[in-house]
């Protein structure tokens, strides 16, 4: 199997290689399966986040879910944590934590009652097991609220068959693509 490290090399060489095109074009397909799903629909805020370096784009789900008038919330980080604002409009973003968008922070923060929370990754296997960029970040927010449904979102390239997993990982019930949604049975 291969090493994290490795992994997360291979694909963000793969993310820079597709054109800005292509990822929001598949973002939009990704955007019409997720928003589809019994788990957004019995949503009342939408824990999203905010996309950068060809991340699957979050601001057509972030938009549908306005419409159906859903609260949207982002995090930000601090220290070990995150925190998630109440998102009302994008320029509420500014550049953060290694560039990634963030909420200012004198934002109104959300409960997490009756949430989706749309999971970043850099890799998935077909176990619904998830890679992110190393910090922990969604396995320590997501122990803390277990009642929060989790739906990741990612294109098929992210997609691998083995991922190396750790006691502490919190995993996606639900992994969303361009081409296949996966489900966790276990
Ligand atoms: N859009 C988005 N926001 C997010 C996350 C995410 O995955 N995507 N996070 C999910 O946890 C949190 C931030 N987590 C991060 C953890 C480490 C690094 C980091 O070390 N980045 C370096 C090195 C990347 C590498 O080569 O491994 C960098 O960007 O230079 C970035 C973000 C919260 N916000
Ligand atoms: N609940 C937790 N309590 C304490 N440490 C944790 C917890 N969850 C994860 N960690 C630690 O955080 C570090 C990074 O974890 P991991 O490699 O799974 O991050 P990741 O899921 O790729 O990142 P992210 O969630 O930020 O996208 C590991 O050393 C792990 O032991």
């Amino acid at each position: 199997m291969e090493e994290k490290k490795e992994i997360r090399k291979k694909i963000f060489k793969a993310r820079k290689e597709h054109t800005d095109e292509w990822i929001q074009k598949k973002s939009r397909v990704i955007t019409e399966t997720l928003t589809a799903l019994p788990e957004y629909k019995e949503a009342e805020r939408i824990m999203a986040y905010a996309d950068y370096n060809h991340e699957v784009i979050t601001r057509y789900i972030i938009e549908q879910a306005w419409k159906d008038g859903k609260e949207v919330a982002v995090p930000k980080v601090f220290g070990k944590d995150m925190v998630f604002y109440k998102l009302t409009d994008f320029s509420q973003l500014e550049s953060g934590y290694f560039g990634i968008p963030e909420p200012k922070e004198d934002g109104e923060t959300v409960s997490w009652e009756v949430a989706m929370m749309v999971m970043p990754g850099v890799a998935f296997d077909v176990n619904c097991n998830r890679v992110g960029y190393g910090g922990g970040f969604y396995d320590r927010f997501l122990e803390k609220h277990p009642g929060i449904s989790r739906v990741a979102v990612g294109f098929s390239f992210q997609i691998l068959s083995v991922v190396p997993t750790e006691p502490t990982d919190i995993r996606p019930q639900v992994i969303v693509t361009e081409e296949k949604v996966y489900r966790d049975v276990q």
